[in-house]
């Protein structure tokens, strides 16, 4: 049986992650970048495919976990019979060689250890060439060459499962270090472990208090920050969604998807998420990311890319795996990377908007670049797509997608206005008013005093709570509290809700199986339309449900299923922690970011 997702803990050194499970097993590891073929990829299918356990050989038990505080150093703790013992684990911040190290230190008694260091790249495909060198250990498989140093000697074998057993006393301590290389590069030096975790932990640290919140919920705030921070490539400034591919939406079922890609829409959310705690530099990376992977011609944007701004990502199946509890297909690449999805537009001139606004330096290209876009979207907002939701079946006239393509003609125009830009300012005035008034006679279902999801169905979707924070409509207006109460009467499951129906009439949708569980960034909005109503008691309430659906180290995967109690789908999820940390800075009644996109829309009257 495979662990729980919430078991798992993310590490990593903002260009790659790894998940450790509270066994002390090393389940996913991919060097040396997000996309990187894994080398350790126990958790989607079996132990033959790559793990690195660290506990106690006789039997144990979890004393507790916790990554050190403001920090992406996370330690374990476990007892038995002869003792207590941690193990301490992290990515150092890159320097020469990807990295990982692993410290073990005796807390009392004498504990006997067992460590198994199963690498297999090519995500468990590969075993590897072993050699020994003492206390090295050295595979080599095509282009991927890894050392493990430790400070004992293990045993290869011959199946070339190189094991050890070793045995730590109070205050005595046990380090490894396992190292990725290019494999025309020399070796690598071995380095002091201790030392490396020290500046580890004071390197996130000093990232940590620059947050800028201070309110109640600052140690949730701050872990989701610095889970968006070690999600955020850093050589390029582009964040993945999620640094896990295949975590199933469903376990047991095909809805698996690979997240370690960078989604405009995701990216944007980031992008306020990141200003509005007060990390200006990471916001401007971001933008810098941004504008080198869209620039070209605005018909050929994409609505994901690489981390690098890569555009060629074919969806693959991965068949020797047979998936996390089983679901298959196990993917790499992202079929969706080839859709059209309206909303991109609006979501890219909204964080271009919200960077002028934070006073993120302007910068010539940015703003031409946002007028090609405009005179794209003038063609083609009418078209059909296939939506925030990314459906796979046919493309429709989704009501989010023509708000938010009015929410670009808005952007455009508060440009003009606000910043002194030029360009045809009364164009995109009657553009936006023209956008406003088709979603309003077309999206919006006067019988049930509710938006619908899309123009030829009466279906609902949680989408629509993102109108108010747009500024298209006050959260008091009644169409929108008609949505939001539709939107609960529909898609809530226990208090959180679902992103749309699935099953009969959504299956056709999707053109996917039906199954999937609440999704936890549409439960965070529903709070927010709650506060924006006035209804902030009960707003909080539900923030606070949600916050206790947190892992035992803060971390959410992108949904939960309200029937098991458990998280599902890729982990730790980017999108999830953005709209923790929107809601929290949205609770604390300041100007946050929830209010000054609604504000952003409304103060002229946008609405047309
Ligand atoms: O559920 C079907 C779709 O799931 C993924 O999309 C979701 O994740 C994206 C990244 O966080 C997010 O931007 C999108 O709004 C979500 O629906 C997956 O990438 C799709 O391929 C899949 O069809």
């Amino acid at each position: 049986m495979p662990l729980n997702i919430e078991d798992y803990a993310l590490i990593g050194d903002t260009q790659t992650a790894a998940l450790i499970g509270s066994d002390g097993c090393i389940d996913w590891l991919c060097l040396p970048r997000f996309d990187s073929g894994a080398c350790l990829t126990g958790l989607l299918g079996e132990p033959s495919n790559g793990y690195w356990s660290m506990a106690p050989a006789e039997e144990h038990r979890l004393l507790g976990r916790r990554y050190r505080p403001e920090t992406l150093v996370l330690e374990t703790d476990f007892g038995c019979d002869g003792g207590t013992v941690r193990v301490t684990d992290c990515m150092p911040v890159r320097d020469e060689h990807p990295d990982l190290v692993r410290r073990v230190e005796g807390l009392s008694g004498r504990v006997r250890m067992r460590t198994e260091a199963v690498v297999r790249p090519n995500y468990g495909d590969i075993v590897p060439w072993t050699r020994k060198y003492d206390r090295r250990l050295h595979f080599v498989a095509g282009p991927d060459a890894l050392y493990l140093d430790s400070d004992i000697e293990f045993d290869v074998g011959e199946r070339r499962l190189p094991s050890a057993e070793f045995s730590v006393g109070e205050g005595e301590h046990v380090d490894f270090r396992l190292a990725w290389v290019s494999p025309h590069g020399p070796p690598p030096e071995r380095i002091d472990v201790a030392a490396a975790i020290e500046r580890t932990a004071t390197w996130w640290q000093r990232w940590a208090q620059r947050c800028a919140y201070d309110g109640p919920y600052r140690d949730q705030v701050v872990r989701s920050l610095i889970t968006l921070k070690a999600l955020t490539y850093s050589p390029s400034g582009g964040t993945v969604a999620a640094p896990t591919t295949s975590l199933p939406e469903k376990p047991g079922g095909g809805l698996n998807w690979d997240y370690r890609y960078c989604w405009i829409r995701d990216a944007t959310f980031t992008l306020l998420a990141l200003l509005n705690s007060g990390y200006e530099e990471e916001a401007a990376a971001w933008r810098e990311w941004l504008l080198r992977a869209v620039a070209g011609e605005p018909a050929q944007m994409r609505i994901m890319y690489g981390i690098e701004g890569e555009r060629h990502l074919p969806e693959v199946e991965l068949d020797w795996l047979s998936g996390y509890a089983g679901s298959r297909p196990v993917r790499t690449g992202n079929q969706a990377s080839r859709h059209w999805q309206l909303d991109v537009y609006g979501e890219l001139m909204d964080a271009l908007h919200q960077a002028r606004n934070h006073g993120i330096p302007p910068e010539e290209s940015v703003w031409e670049l946002q007028c090609a876009l405009m005179g794209f979207l003038e063609k083609h907002w009418r078209d059909p797509d296939n939506g925030i939701w990314e459906v796979r079946g046919r493309r429709r006239q989704f009501t989010h997608s023509k708000v938010m393509a009015w929410t670009a003609a808005d952007r455009a125009v508060k440009a003009v206005e606000e910043f002194g830009l030029s360009g045809p300012v009364e164009r995109w005035r009657r553009l936006r008013e023209e956008i406003f008034d088709d979603v309003c006679e077309n999206g919006f279902d006067p019988a049930r005093g509710a938006f619908t999801q899309t123009y030829d169905s009466p279906a609902m979707d949680a989408s629509l709570l993102q109108l108010p924070t747009l500024g298209f409509l006050p959260a008091d207006d009644e169409r929108m509290t008609g949505t939001v109460t539709a939107i609960r009467e529909e898609l809530a499951r226990d208090g959180f809700l679902q992103r749309y129906t699935t099953g009969a009439g959504g299956a056709d949708l999707d053109g996917l199986a039906p199954g999937e569980g609440a999704f936890l960034p549409c439960s965070f909005w529903l709070a927010d339309n709650l506060v924006m109503q006035g209804r902030v008691e009960e707003g909080r309430e539900l923030f606070e449900r949600l916050l206790g659906l947190c892992n035992d180290v803060g971390l959410l995967s992108e949904e939960f299923d309200t029937r098991a109690g458990r998280l599902i789908g890729n982990f730790p999820q980017a999108l999830s922690h953005i709209a923790l940390i929107n809601t929290a800075i949205h609770l604390q009644g300041t100007h946050g970011p929830v209010e000054q996109r609604a504000r952003a829309g409304r103060e002229d009257g946008g609405t047309g």
